[in-house]
């Protein structure tokens, strides 16, 4: 009876990279200091008994990382993993545990280049295990519930934090002490529940199965870097990162993606010996950069971002120059994923 039962519930894998999630500290009074990437995937899926009433949960150790350490290597290696599970017929669902630090990266990129309708979930946590009030676990159950479930088939990469399911193309991490850390500017696609989803919207972005891009023919990935703007901003950082090889740089802008007066000849500049200028906003709650409102974008042939951040705006000019170089194909793009 009981191997019946479980021959009928879906095969998920966690794939587990580290973090906060896989993290201890010397008490359960540290909420906050601690060292992140410590417990590995065994222990942290013997932690959650509940699992096996979801899923037939199996753990793979990708790496061992605090995700601030995360390179464009790991996000291939990560990526390359995914797809061969997504491809095999005994996989249903596939979590990542991940720390939360560029989760919302890592999310973005295996939305843009999985090519699957199954369910990929990302998860992280705020606390350590060893912390009281730990959010992990329920984090990766309510993960491993979604991954198992057939509703959260080809809604593209998705991520549950605090109760929640986001689009891992719109989601954020909006502050660092709080439980209640990710966000969506366009809201969460849905919430769990004991167990179960309940969805409320999807997302209008292309993804997964309806992208052009594909992890299977990305070799590489090449450099694209991010220069962060504010008052009395020098252009020192956009020289010295265009000199050190970036193929696009990502200007981090203030309000709507506007450029200082200082840097903007700067930028025409290189944007003339080929570096892609991209501009983006760090407003926290969500930028929204519009072509040619603010600055000649068509006349200095830049690109925006439009609503991603200027981290996924690194991560789609990425994935984006592997396969053109042109700067029309590149905002084309950034209109649709
Ligand atoms: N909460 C966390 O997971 C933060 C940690 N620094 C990480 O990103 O790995």
């Amino acid at each position: 009876k009981e191997v019946e039962t479980q021959a009928k519930l879906a095969n998920v894998v966690v794939l587990a990279t580290g973090g906060t999630i896989a993290g201890a500290g010397a008490s359960a009074a540290n909420s906050a200091t601690y060292q992140a990437a410590k417990v590995g995937i065994e222990q942290l899926i013997a932690g959650i008994p509940e699992l096996n009433k979801l899923a037939n949960v199996r753990g793979e150790q990708v790496m061992q990382i605090a995700s601030e350490s995360i390179t464009n290597d790991n996000l291939l290696q990560l990526g390359r993993r995914v797809a061969e599970l997504a491809d095999s017929k005994d996989v249903d669902g596939i979590v990542i545990t991940h720390g939360t630090d560029t989760l919302e990266e890592t999310a973005y990129f295996l939305n843009l280049v999985e090519k699957t309708d199954k369910p990929i979930i990302v998860v992280g946590s705020m606390r350590p295990g060893t912390a009281m009030s730990a959010d992990g676990m329920l984090n990766l159950y309510n993960a491993v519930a979604v991954a198992s479930s057939k509703d959260a088939r080809g809604k593209g990469v998705l991520v549950t934090m605090n109760d929640e399911i986001q689009s891992g193309r719109d989601v954020s991490k909006m502050i660092n002490i709080k439980t209640e850390a990710f966000k969506s500017a366009w809201g969460p696609l849905g919430m769990v529940v004991e167990g179960k989803s309940y969805w409320f919207r999807l997302p209008a972005k292309r993804h997964t199965m309806d992208s052009e891009f594909d992890i299977k023919n990305i070799k590489s990935l090449p450099d694209v870097e991010i220069a962060y703007s504010y008052g009395n901003v020098s252009d020192t950082a956009y020289k010295a990162l265009a000199q050190s090889g970036a193929k696009a740089i990502i200007h981090a802008g203030t309000g709507n993606g506007s450029v200082s007066s200082r840097v903007v000849p700067t930028l025409q500049a290189l944007r003339k010996d080929g570096v892609q200028i991209i501009r983006s906003s760090h407003v926290n709650a969500g930028g929204f950069v519009l072509r040619n409102a603010e600055q000649p974008d068509d006349k200095y042939d830049w690109v925006v971002a439009h609503d991603l951040n200027p981290q996924k705006a690194r991560i789609l000019a990425m994935v984006a120059l592997t396969k053109t170089n042109d700067s029309k194909e590149l905002q084309r793009m950034f209109w649709e994923y």
